[in-house]
C-alpha cells in the first residue's frame, strides 16, 4: 500500500531522514516516535510533498508519489491531509468555514475568493463536526475555541477532505492530558470507523503505545525500532531516544494513561 524505500533528506551536510526504508500493507495506525531533531517531520512532511526528498522514493497504492507534479502533487496532498501542533486554523474565521477549507484543493479560485461553497458541502462539513461532537461551535471564531477544541476542528478540516492518509504532526505537543486524549480518541476513531491510515508523530511513549498498531521509532534520521507496542520496551525506548541507564520513561509520559479510556484490548473485544 505504502512503500518508502531508501528515503534520504539532506540539508547541507546535515541527514534529516538518512536512508529510510518502510512498508505498510494495509492502512493502520502508526506512531513516530524519537528525540528532537531526529527527522519524524520531515519524513511527514516528504510523504505529503510539503519538503523534496534528495533521494529514494515514496510508493501509494502502486503510484511514484514522489515523482508527482503540478495538479496530480495537488491531488495527492488533499489524499494526504495534515494536521500540526499548533491546528494552523483561520484564527478569526468561523468553525465550519475553516473545515470547508478542506475542500480548497478541488474548487476553483473565484469561488474560494467569495466563500462560495456547495449546501451539500455545507451540510457535510456539520455532520463532521457533528461526529466530532464539536457541532455547538460550528458558527463560532476558531480563535474562540480551547486548543483542544481547535485540534478537533482541525480534524474534521483533515477529514473534510476524504484523505486515504492522515498525517499529524504532534497533534497533542500543545495540549493538557485530558484534551490530548480526546484528540487521539478522534485520529483513533478515523483510522477504525473510516479506514483512514493515520501516522502521528509523538513525543510520548505512553501514547504510542496506547493508540498505535505499530511504532516507529527514529534516532538521528534512521529508523532504529520498527514493531508493535508490545516490542517497545523501556529498553528498546532507551536505545531510540539515546538515553543512558538513568532514562526515565516519565519524562516522556503524559497522564493519559491515568485516565479513563478503553484499552486496545477492549476495543478488539468489542470489534
Ligand atoms: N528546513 C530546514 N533547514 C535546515 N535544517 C532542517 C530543516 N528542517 C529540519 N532540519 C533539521 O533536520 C533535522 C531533523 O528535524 P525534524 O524537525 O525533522 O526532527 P523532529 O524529529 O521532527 O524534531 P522535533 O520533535 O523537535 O520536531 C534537525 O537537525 C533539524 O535541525
Amino acid at each position: 500500500m505504502l512503500t518508502i524505500q531508501n528515503l534520504t533528506k539532506a540539508f547541507g551536510a546535515n541527514k534529516a531522514v538518512d536512508n529510510v526504508s518502510l512498508h505498510f500493507d494495509r492502512p493502520m495506525m502508526i506512531g513516530v516516535i524519537g528525540a528532537s531533531g531526529a527527522g519524524k517531520s520531515t519524513l511527514l512532511r516528504m510523504l505529503n510533498r510539503l519538503e523534496t526528498e534528495t533521494s529514494g522514493t515514496i510508493t501509494f497504492e502502486g503510484r511514484e508519489i514522489s515523482a508527482l507534479k503540478g495538479g496530480d502533487k495537488r491531488r495527492w496532498q488533499a489524499d494526504c491531509a495534515m494536521i500540526f501542533q499548533q491546528f494552523n486554523l483561520v484564527p478569526r474565521m468561523d468553525v465550519v468555514s475553516n473545515v470547508l477549507h478542506g475542500t480548497l484543493n478541488r474548487r476553483s479560485t473565484i469561488a474560494t475568493m467569495f466563500n462560495l461553497y456547495p449546501q451539500a458541502d455545507i451540510h457535510r462539513a456539520i455532520d463532521i463536526l457533528d461526529r466530532l461532537g464539536i457541532a455547538a461551535h460550528a458558527a463560532k471564531r476558531a480563535e474562540a475555541l480551547s486548543g483542544g477544541q481547535q485540534q478537533r476542528v482541525a480534524i474534521a478540516r483533515a477529514v473534510m477532505q476524504n484523505p486515504k492518509i492522515v498525517l499529524a504532526d504532534e497533534p497533542i505537543a500543545s495540549l493538557d492530558p485530558m484534551n490530548a486524549q480526546i484528540v487521539m480518541d478522534d485520529l483513533r476513531r478515523i483510522h477504525d470507523e473510516d479506514g483512514r491510515m493515520v501516522i502521528a508523530n509523538l513525543h510520548t511513549l505512553d501514547t504510542a503505545r496506547r493508540y498505535c498498531d505499530r511504532v516507529i521509532g527514529m534516532r538521528a534520521g534512521r529508523v532504529v525500532f520498527d514493531g508493535t507496542p508490545a516490542q517497545l520496551t523501556t529498553g528498546v525506548a532507551r536505545d531510540i531516544y539515546g538515553a543512558d541507564a538513568s532514562f526515565s520513561e516519565a519524562a516522556t509520559s503524559t497522564s493519559i494513561d491515568t485516565l479513563d479510556r478503553p484499552t486496545q484490548a477492549k476495543r478488539a473485544e468489542r470489534a
